[in-house]
């Protein structure tokens, strides 16, 4: 059988105008795993409230960060297939979850080229409803519909894969050399606490009070907090990181609900408060540099902290197209057409 691979990112906005922002989140907000209240409750808030505020806003945000190719978010991962795609025969597409790049579109050019079998690569190293499982779940119905006859096979999180770390920690400490810092936070995209605990699968393991998160659990699988927490555990591990130079926080809250603390900006305003000069921060929820990392965090952030005092804050790029970062991910799909073909 012909195999091929679809790697899938969150997605953008066609253009930073106001109206192609507004199409963009209203397919993106409307997602149940996203905004996951009853059908009725979520129409009244996305198409109701947020959609005839927050547009302009994003906007104005996305106008600050977008390139001259496009949006960074679908730039990046397009040069990361590239990369891929340089180095196996196997032909490599590349959808978005929400957006113009549909799921749909990538499948049907992969069954194009004749391909029978799909090596699905969410471009998320973490768990969450709003990240794989949104991705795994389309695919899946649009493959029932539309592609019967087509095999899919996923890739899990890989979150605590030791190449994986090593990968990440390696950027880090590359973009951290000659540059001192006294903090470095990791800071990840939040979710609603409520996202956690609907799926814990033993029903009683998640406490939210930051001791359940460490204590080993098969909820882990599917418990994004633990899955972000232990990122930070290992980079520290790895990169040898003192106790108290380091931390995990949050960012992007949208509305009403308790997300996962600490709340980056109230970290980042902290540590200024308490006199840390110089901090960095990664960002490894994410592993293409996009809205959220070069406005939230490189702009907004760094202005949060010189309000505070501080002076140097180093931001540190996502894995992008990274070299290792592309030579591993073609590993792990070449891992996968080789073990198919042992086992077939
Ligand atoms: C990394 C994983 C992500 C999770 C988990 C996630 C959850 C989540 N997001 C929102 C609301 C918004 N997110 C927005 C942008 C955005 N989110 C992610 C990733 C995750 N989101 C990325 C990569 C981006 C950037 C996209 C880009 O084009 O660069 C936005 C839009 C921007 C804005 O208006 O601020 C919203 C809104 C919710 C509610 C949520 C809940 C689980
Ligand atoms: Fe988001
Ligand atoms: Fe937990």
């Amino acid at each position: 059988m012909k195999k091929g691979v679809l790697l899938v990112n969150l997605g953008s906005p066609d253009s930073p105008e106001p109206a192609d922002v507004k199409t963009y989140l209203g397919e993106f907000l409307m997602d149940e795993r996203v905004i996951d209240v009853p059908l009725w409750a979520r129409t009244l808030l996305v198409k109701g409230i947020i959609l005839n505020t927050r547009p302009k806003a994003s906007a104005a945000a996305y106008k600050k960060i977008w390139w001259d190719e496009g949006s960074p978010l679908i730039v990046i991962s397009e040069r990361l297939q590239k990369g891929i795609q340089e180095k196996t025969e196997l032909p490599i597409a590349l959808a978005m979850r929400y957006g113009s790049m549909t799921i749909k579109k990538g499948l049907q050019e992969l069954v194009d080229k004749g391909v029978e079998e799909v090596f699905l690569v969410p471009l998320y190293p973490q768990f969450a409803m709003a990240t794989t499982e949104t991705i795994v779940v389309l695919a899946e119905e649009i493959r029932k519909e539309f592609f019967p006859h087509l095999k899919i096979t996923d890739l899990k999180a890989f979150y605590n894969r030791e190449d994986y770390i090593t990968v990440l920690s390696n950027s880090i400490e590359r973009h951290l050399k000659n540059r001192p810092y006294e903090h470095l936070l990791f800071s990840y995209h939040g979710v609603p606490e409520r996202h956690i605990r609907k799926r814990d699968i033993t029903k009683s393991h998640c406490k939210m009070d930051g001791s359940c998160c460490i204590t080993p659990s098969p909820a882990h699988e599917f418990c994004y907090r633990h899955q972000c927490l232990e990122v930070t555990r290992l980079v520290a591990e790895k990169l040898n990181l003192k106790p108290g130079t380091y931390s995990s926080s949050f960012q992007s809250r949208l509305g009403f609900d308790p997300w996962l603390t600490p709340a980056t900006d109230l970290t980042i305003e902290r540590l200024g408060k308490q006199g840390v000069k110089n901090m960095a921060i990664a960002t490894p929820a994410f592993v293409s540099d996009c809205l959220e990392t070069l406005e939230e965090i490189a702009m907004e952030g760094e202005e949060i902290f010189h309000e505070m005092g501080g002076k140097e804050f180093t931001t540190i790029p996502c894995l992008n197209d990274d070299e290792e970062w592309v030579s591993l991910v073609s590993d792990w799909i070449h891992d996968w057409a080789n073990s198919e073909t042992v086992t077939a």
